[in-house]
């Protein structure tokens, strides 16, 4: 059999268990992607913010391009009208200040006029009409700017080169300052390289540590990861920017603290452990409650159940269970009540099972019990034990003049009178129709005697009327005495059958007189 105790314990771990696991299913299924997507809209902001500082940087060279472009000098000089042009206006300084890696000069078909550049290096600047000799670095970069160019055909352009190194140019078609003075007389291009300054300049700007690379031959199925969480701490995040030539790429990655993400986590396991914690203590705290509340009384009622089975006294519960105002004070009450009931059944029907219910006494059943046991016990304590046997004489005249209810009538006085003459001594029974059996315990023989002639006498005082008696005009008795003697044990069959002869000898006698054993016993069986 389970107790109520284990199964409300298996009942509520397995409650606890499906919590925690639907807390578990809720974080692996609905929190945690919600607090991934929300940190890859962050990081796509945060790059976002990267890309359009480069573009502020793109625009600002595409400004300082368009105006040296527009610059009627500039115009001058590519015309051969202003010899001190370079001379005047480019110089390391200028370089260095502005942080542009090299100027290009070209004319309408794309070939280089005239080309001013900081070599990072070698840290020496250099001026030359070809991009060999001292401009021989900036080869590379010229012949990209070249098929660049040729394929512009005016205004201003802004791109990013990925060869050899990445960098970002403007390029704007050189025109004097009013449109109208003259045509397009060739291109300039300002490069600016996108070095360690430049991506701490980025990284002041916006506080993000980026990198670019470039991506001279990326393979068609090389699919690098845009976003990547490289640990608890730090994910990164990439996207690839066209560059030129054609065909290649400037990969830009920016590595961005997992700071939110972290600490929504943290939060989130924080609510976890202690909504789990809570969730335990509550459980722990119901079953408690219902130990206290309904368990423990519900055992103490079983117990006193069990108890109540096994002895047979007063019912009495806990008055802790009975006052209680609930369910388990209800049931309590109405089991006491129900167990009083039964006990008061069971006594009736005890006493029913007893005794005569016509004239009171105890019943032949209960008269022959009785004897066995009083005879053990006398035989053990050595001690006498009288029998004495009445009868009514002539009780069939009785009921045959009086009738039956009168008949009945005079039993029940015969019984009261010999229950009041015995007071507490003495077990009297109705053996049989109108015939009375009384034992009389520890008594010694003289008394049991006395006590027979007192009966006898107290029924004939009774003077109850009975006209048709041959022997009387009123109702007597005849009584046998027998006394069992421990020195001499008998049955108690014996007993009662030498009452019975004595009884029959007293009737033979007259009536009205008991018959004794022992004069039987002095005179002979046939006296
Ligand atoms: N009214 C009434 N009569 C009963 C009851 N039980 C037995 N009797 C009657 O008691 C009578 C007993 O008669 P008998 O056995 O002949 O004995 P008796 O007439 O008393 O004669 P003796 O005993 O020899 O003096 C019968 O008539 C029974 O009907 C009872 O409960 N009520």
């Amino acid at each position: 059999m389970h107790s109520l105790r284990v199964r409300f314990l298996v009942s509520i771990s397995l409650v606890a268990v499906l919590a925690l696991l639907a807390l578990l299913l809720i974080a692996r299924l609905l929190i945690y992607p919600n607090l991934i997507s929300q940190e890859n809209v962050y990081a796509n902001q945060e790059l976002d913010r990267v890309q359009s500082t480069l573009q502020g940087h793109l625009d600002s060279l595409g400004g300082v391009t368009r105006d040296w472009a527009n610059w009627d000098a500039s115009y001058d000089f590519m015309l051969g009208r202003r010899p001190d042009y370079t001379v005047e206006n480019f110089s390391q300084e200028m370089f260095e200040d502005t942080r542009h890696l090299m100027m290009v000069y070209l004319d309408l078909q794309g070939n280089p006029v005239w080309i001013a550049g900081h070599n990072p290096q070698t840290n020496q600047y250099s001026t030359c009409s070809t991009p060999a000799g001292d401009c021989g670095w900036t080869a590379a970069t010229v012949s990209v700017i070249q098929a660049h160019v040729r394929g512009q055909h005016e205004g201003l352009d802004r791109w990013l080169l990925s060869t050899p190194s990445p960098m970002m140019a403007a390029t704007s078609s050189i025109l004097p300052t009013d449109p109208q003075a003259g045509p397009t007389v060739g291109w300039l291009t300002i490069v600016r390289d996108m070095d360690a300054d430049w991506l701490a300049s980025v990284r002041a700007q916006t506080g993000i540590d980026i990198a670019v690379e470039p991506r001279l031959h990326p393979a068609p199925n090389l699919q690098l990861p845009a976003l990547m969480r490289v640990d608890r701490d730090r994910l990164m995040i990439s996207r690839q920017l066209t560059a030129v030539p054609d065909n290649t790429l400037l990969e830009l990655r920016a590595m961005l603290p997992r700071r939110d993400f972290a600490a929504n986590w943290q939060t989130f396991h924080f609510a976890m452990f202690w909504t789990a914690a809570l969730l335990v203590v509550v459980l722990t705290v119901v079953l408690l409650l219902l130990e206290r509340i309904v368990l423990s009384p519900t055992r103490r009622l079983a117990l006193f159940t069990r108890e109540q089975c096994q002895q047979t006294g007063p019912v009495e519960l806990p008055v802790s269970l009975i006052a209680r105002r609930d369910e388990i004070g209800s049931l309590a009450r109405q089991f006491q009540q129900l167990l009083r009931q039964q006990q008061a059944q069971t006594e009736s029907l005890k006493r029913l099972s007893r005794h005569d219910h016509l004239t009171g006494p105890y019943n032949r059943r209960y008269l022959d019990e009785q004897l066995h046991h009083l005879i053990t016990r006398a035989q053990r304590d050595h001690v006498s034990l009288g029998v004495i046997t009445l009868d009514i004489d002539h009780f069939k005249a009785y009921n045959d003049h009086y009738g039956h209810p009168a008949g009945d009538y005079c039993l029940q006085q015969v019984a009261r009178t010999m229950k009041h003459c015995l007071g507490n001594e003495g077990i009297i029974a109705r053996s049989g129709g109108e015939e009375f059996t009384v034992l009389l315990t520890n008594c010694a023989p003289k008394r049991i005697r006395m006590h027979a002639e007192r009966l006898r006498a107290a029924i004939d005082n009774l003077a109850l009327g009975h006209e048709y008696s041959p022997t009387a005009d009123h109702v007597t008795i005849s009584s046998g005495i027998a006394v069992f003697d421990p020195c001499h044990p008998c049955s108690a069959e014996e007993l009662v059958q030498r009452a019975d002869r004595m009884l029959y000898r007293a009737k033979l006698a007259g009536r009205n007189r008991m018959g004794d054993d022992e004069q039987v016993r002095a005179t002979g069986p046939e006296a």
